[in-house]
This record gives structure tokens, C-alpha cells and sequence, in this order.
């Protein structure tokens, strides 16, 4: 039988939540470089033995904390999830069980079995975000498609969310009368295929 993608999609606003990052190599950088492309103002600190330039450049510029230095239980404190991206496998294990014991959530780069979420491709045009994950199965993938809606997702798509956002406003009536507007003015962008969506 063809496995089943059980992926929930969340959209995190993590300028709100504490996040730990062990590792500051090829690796780390990469997930640092995705996660502040997409949220700047995240809140992250990372912690390893060294860091990149690069990932030191990237922190400074994100208020990003970096502590120098080997892992320790105790930076999992107040902390709602961890990304860990060293190159000693043990250790991740460690930072996964440590994170478990705390009910923490854990991503283990490179390891999909250890993950509880993945970090997914994501298309941004204003407003408008797109995650792609293809259940941990190919990251490269993941990143074709996400080159593939860049490219195909006008760049005015945010405007129209503005405008419907600001039309919405002007509607008068209650709440099933706006969802009754809203939908007859944006049917014309439904495929024109009968749905039940
Ligand atoms: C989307 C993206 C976001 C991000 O990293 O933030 C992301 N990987 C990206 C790129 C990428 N990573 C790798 C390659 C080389 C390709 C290759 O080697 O096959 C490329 C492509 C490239 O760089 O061209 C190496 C790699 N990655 C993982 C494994 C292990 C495995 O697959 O088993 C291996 C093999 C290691 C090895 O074999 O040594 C695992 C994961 N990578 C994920 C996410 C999660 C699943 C996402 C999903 O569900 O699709 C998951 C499970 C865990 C996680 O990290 O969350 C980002 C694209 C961002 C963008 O461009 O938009
Ligand atoms: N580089 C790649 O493109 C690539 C591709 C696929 C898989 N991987 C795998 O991903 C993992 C990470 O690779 P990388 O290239 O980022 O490694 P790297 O050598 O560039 O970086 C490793 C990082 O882990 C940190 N670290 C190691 N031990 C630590 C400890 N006890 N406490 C705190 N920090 C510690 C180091 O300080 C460093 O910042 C490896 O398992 C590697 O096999 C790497």
C-alpha cells in the first residue's frame, strides 16, 4: 500500500518562540539561512564548538545569540524547539532524547526519523506563504518546486490580498453574509472545473 503523508502543516511565528540551534557548520548555516530568510525576527541561539563567518555574519545581523562552545542539556531551558545540525550523530541522538525528555520539539538534520517536524521549501510574495515538504523523502524536490512557484506565483499576488483584505472591511453584515461576498467576487479565480471545494 503507497505510505501516507501525516505531515500537519503549521505556520510558526517563531519572532515569538525560543528556538536552539546546535551546530554552526555547513549544515546549521544552511537551516539559519532558510529560517531568517523566511523570519527575520526570529527568536534563535545557537550554540557550538565554532561557527562559520558566514553563520556569525547571519546571527549578528538577526540578533542572533551565539554561545561558543560544547552542547549542554541546560540551553534547552525555556526553549520551545531545537534544531540540531552537528557533525557527531551521538551527539544529535543526545540532543533529540535530551529534547524528548522535555517534550520539546526536534528537528535532526539529516535524520527524518528523529525529526518531529520538517524545515519545509517556502515561497514568500508578501503576505503569501507556501510551505513543500514531500514527507522528508527529497529535499531536492522540495527545492525545485519551490524555484517552480516562485517563478510561476505573480509577484502582485500580495495585492490582491490586500485588496480583498481591505474590501472585506466594507462589507456589511454578518459573518456569513462576508464569507457569501468574498466568495462570489474571487470566483472568477477557481479553476473552472466543477468542485466541492
Ligand atoms: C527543504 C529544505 C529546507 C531546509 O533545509 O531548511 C530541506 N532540505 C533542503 C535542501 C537539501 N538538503 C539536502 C540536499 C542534498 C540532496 C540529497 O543529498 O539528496 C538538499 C538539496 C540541495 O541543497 O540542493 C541534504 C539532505 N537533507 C535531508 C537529508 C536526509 C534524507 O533525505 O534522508 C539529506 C541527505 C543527506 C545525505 O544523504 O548525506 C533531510 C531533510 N531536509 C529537509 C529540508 C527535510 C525534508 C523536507 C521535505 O519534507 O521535503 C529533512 C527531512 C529534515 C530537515 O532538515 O528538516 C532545503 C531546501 C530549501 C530550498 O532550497 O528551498
Ligand atoms: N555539509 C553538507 O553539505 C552535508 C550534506 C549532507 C549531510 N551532512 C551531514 O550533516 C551533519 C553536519 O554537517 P556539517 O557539514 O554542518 O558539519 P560541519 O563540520 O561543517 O559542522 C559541524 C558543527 O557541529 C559543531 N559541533 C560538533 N560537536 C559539537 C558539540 N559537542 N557541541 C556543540 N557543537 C558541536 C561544530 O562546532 C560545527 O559548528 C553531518 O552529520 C554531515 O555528515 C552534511
Amino acid at each position: 500500500m503507497e505510505e501516507r503523508n501525516e505531515l500537519y502543516p503549521v505556520f510558526l511565528k517563531v519572532n515569538k518562540l525560543n528556538i536552539l540551534v546546535v551546530g554552526g557548520g555547513a549544515v546549521g548555516h544552511e537551516k539559519l539561512h532558510f529560517l531568517f530568510k523566511s523570519s527575520p525576527n526570529a527568536n534563535v541561539e545557537i550554540v557550538a564548538k565554532w561557527f562559520l563567518p558566514e553563520t556569525e555574519e547571519l546571527a549578528k545581523k538577526h540578533g542572533a545569540k551565539l554561545i561558543k562552545g560544547r552542547y549542554r542539556r541546560k540551553y534547552l531551558k525555556k526553549k520551545h524547539f531545537v534544531i540540531a545540525a552537528t557533525n557527531d550523530p551521538k551527539l544529535n541522538k543526545r540532543v533529540h532524547r535530551d529534547a524528548k525528555k522535555r517534550y520539546l520539539l526536534a528537528n535532526i538534520a539529516d535524520t527524518p526519523d528523529l525529526c518531529d517536524f520538517y524545515m519545509g521549501g517556502i515561497v514568500n510574495k508578501g503576505h503569501v506563504k507556501i510551505a513543500i515538504s514531500t514527507n522528508g523523502k527529497s529535499p531536492t524536490a522540495a527545492k525545485r518546486l519551490r524555484q517552480f512557484f516562485e517563478e510561476v506565483i505573480p509577484e502582485n499576488i500580495n495585492q490582491m490580498v490586500e485588496n480583498l483584505n481591505e474590501y472585506r472591511s466594507t462589507i456589511k453584515g454578518d459573518f456569513d453574509e462576508k464569507v457569501n461576498q468574498m466568495n462570489k467576487i474571487t470566483e472568477s479565480l477557481k479553476a473552472k472545473k466543477e468542485s466541492n471545494d
